[in-house]
């Protein structure tokens, strides 16, 4: 039994462009719920080719920021049931150890469901989850399921929203799936499958399901049948969901009894947090698996954030401004919809990042380096406020279209370069007056965005990018004038990362350390509403 022998389901190559393109109304089929991700209703939206549920698509394999990919990164498993399931024996069949099923599905097999039914969605989303638990970041493993299938906006929408809700719920869903089965479910995809479905079943507390719960398993049963890897397990799956339908409330009595299953996240993370926060980690934990909003930066140099506003009121979006140029938007549309974004008139910018070029006190004739740049979010800002001579350093040549792309845009312009802020092969030999280290991390403080992160990223990962920033920090130093000021950014919640790393750097070059934000811990609520990010601001002595 426990010899594993090939399976004998299609290659992916082997396929018929007919197989790999779907036939209308195949089995499995039935639309998604108008009102449901895809018709871009309800929190979380799925707009179809709109702004993902707190997601960023365009990030790369590199993660969202941009530190290096883990390559055979697995995700943690919740703790799981390996013995006897606990259920009436009559609960259906349980997941047998199949010798005939591979650890992998073909993830890129094109299932013969229509494109805009749940079905579809479901194991679109299914496969992206079961790349990131090979080691992909989510937005790029959405990226590689929507090309290898060829989905349409819509299924797209759909996929994305049903794939970011699973992950926040990820913990939970793990520790159900080893209440209700004898073993974990394999292939990965159809483990994933099960907790994209138990996702929509148990949406997170105050808000409301997005489908109705027998189209859930309806779908998901016909997702399982499409698919020549697990189209067996479609009576587990069946089993499962409506277990947990009958079962709800001991079921989750006893996942919340774990801390995994309470908070979604895995436990290194949720020990972490306490350490460093312990009287704020419980609220740091939730603001994690909170949707994002949808916060703009407004360019003072098109026009300013009252004049906005009324632009947005006029086009019937309700907004607050949450910054000195920063702005929500009560709720999120995809970036075509919002007024001006094309002409550059706004940038799409989390309030705690637009902190940044204030922060960097610029006049115009300055020589300023942004030593991280891309995807140039805060390079875009520092040219709005001022006419600088801005260079713009990232290690990763094709994050650095996304800094051309965004500057076009705004109509303003840098020397962009590639190179590693830790080397000075780049470096004219010139001093700058300004530098920016919004240097790789572990991106703690960004989860809300990329729920992903907290599973595909180990404890270890924190040291090793700490090495890596202290580096950058202490080969920039050179590179910046007497009296010039060195603003130190990471999106991390650990100290280790952030607080520690600054403190060590102020020693090791007698900076002076000027006032700044410090740790911002991450915050939704009126009038406020941020990432969890850590400034930093250094002086040079006039004399070395
Ligand atoms: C936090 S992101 C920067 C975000 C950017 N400042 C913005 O506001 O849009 C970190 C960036 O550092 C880049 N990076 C990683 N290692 C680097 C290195 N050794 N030298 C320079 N850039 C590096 C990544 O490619 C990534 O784009």
């Amino acid at each position: 039994m426990t010899e594993k022998r090939p399976t004998l389901t299609l290659k992916p190559k082997a396929q018929s462009a007919d197989s790999r393109r779907g036939r209308p109304g195949g089995k499995g089929a039935g639309p998604a719920r108008p009102g449901g991700p895809q018709a871009g209703k309800g929190a979380g939206t799925g707009n179809a080719g709109g702004r993902p549920q707190g997601g960023r698509p365009q990030d790369g394999p590199r993660g969202p920021c941009g530190s290096p990919p883990r390559g055979t990164q697995r995700v943690e498993p919740a703790p799981h049931d390996t013995g006897e399931a606990r259920g009436r024996p009559d609960d259906g069949p349980r997941l047998r150890h199949s010798y005939e099923v591979k650890a992998h599905a073909q993830l890129d097999y094109r299932p013969a469901l229509r494109e805009d039914s749940l079905a579809f969605a479901l194991l679109g989303a299914a496969s992206s989850l079961a790349r990131v638990r090979a080691g992909t970041a989510l937005p790029q493993a959405l990226a590689e399921v929507v090309q290898a299938w060829d989905a349409p906006p819509q299924a797209r929408g759909a996929m994305q929203d049903i794939a970011y809700r699973a992950m926040r719920q990820l913990g939970r869903s793990g520790i159900l799936l080893g209440q209700m089965t004898s073993k974990a479910p394999e292939p990965a995809m159809l483990a994933g499958l099960l907790e994209c479905a138990l996702a929509l079943l148990d949406p997170p507390e105050g808000t409301e399901p997005p489908y109705e719960a027998f189209t859930v398993v309806d779908q998901a049963v016909g997702a399982a049948a499409a698919h020549p890897d697990f189209a067996h397990a479609k009576a587990m799956v069946n089993a499962v969901l409506r277990r947990f339908l009958r079962e709800r409330e001991p079921l989750l009595v006893t996942a919340l009894r774990d801390p995994v299953g309470q908070w979604n996240y895995p436990q290194w993370w949720i020990d972490a947090v306490r350490t460093a926060y312990p009287d704020d980690w419980q609220s740091i934990l939730t603001a994690g698996n909170r949707q994002p909003p949808l916060t703009l930066r407004v360019n003072r140099r098109k026009t300013d954030v009252g004049t906005y506003l009324k632009t947005l009121a006029a086009a019937g979006m309700h907004a607050e401004q949450v910054g000195p140029s920063a702005v929500r938007l009560a709720q999120a549309v995809g970036v075509m919809q919002i007024p001006g974004f094309a002409d550059g008139v706004v940038s799409v910018q989390d309030a705690g990042a637009q902190l940044a070029a204030p922060l960097l006190d610029l006049r115009d004739g300055m020589r300023v380096l942004d030593a991280c740049a891309a995807p140039g979010g805060k390079s875009g800002h520092i040219l709005e406020t001022a006419d600088v001579d801005l260079t713009a350093l990232d290690a990763d040549a094709r994050r650095l279209v996304r800094v051309d792309q965004n500057l076009q845009r705004l109509g303003l312009s840098a020397t962009v370069k590639a190179g590693a802020a830790e080397a000075t092969d780049w470096w004219d030999g010139r001093q700058y007056d300004r530098i920016l280290a919004d240097v790789p991390c572990t991106a703690s403080g960004i989860v809300r965005r990329h729920p992903d992160i907290r599973w595909l990223r180990r404890k270890s990962d924190t040291h090793q990018l700490a090495t890596l920033s202290s580096k950058i920090l202490d080969n920039l130093w050179q590179m910046l004038r007497p009296d010039g000021k060195l603003l130190f950014v990471t999106c991390s919640l650990w100290p280790q990362e952030s607080e520690a790393q600054a403190a060590a750097f102020a020693v090791r070059h007698g900076a002076v350390r000027l006032d700044a934000p410090g740790q911002l811990l991450p915050r939704s609520g009126a009038g406020q509403d941020h990432d969890g990010l850590f400034y930093a601001l250094f002086q040079k002595a006039e004399r070395e």
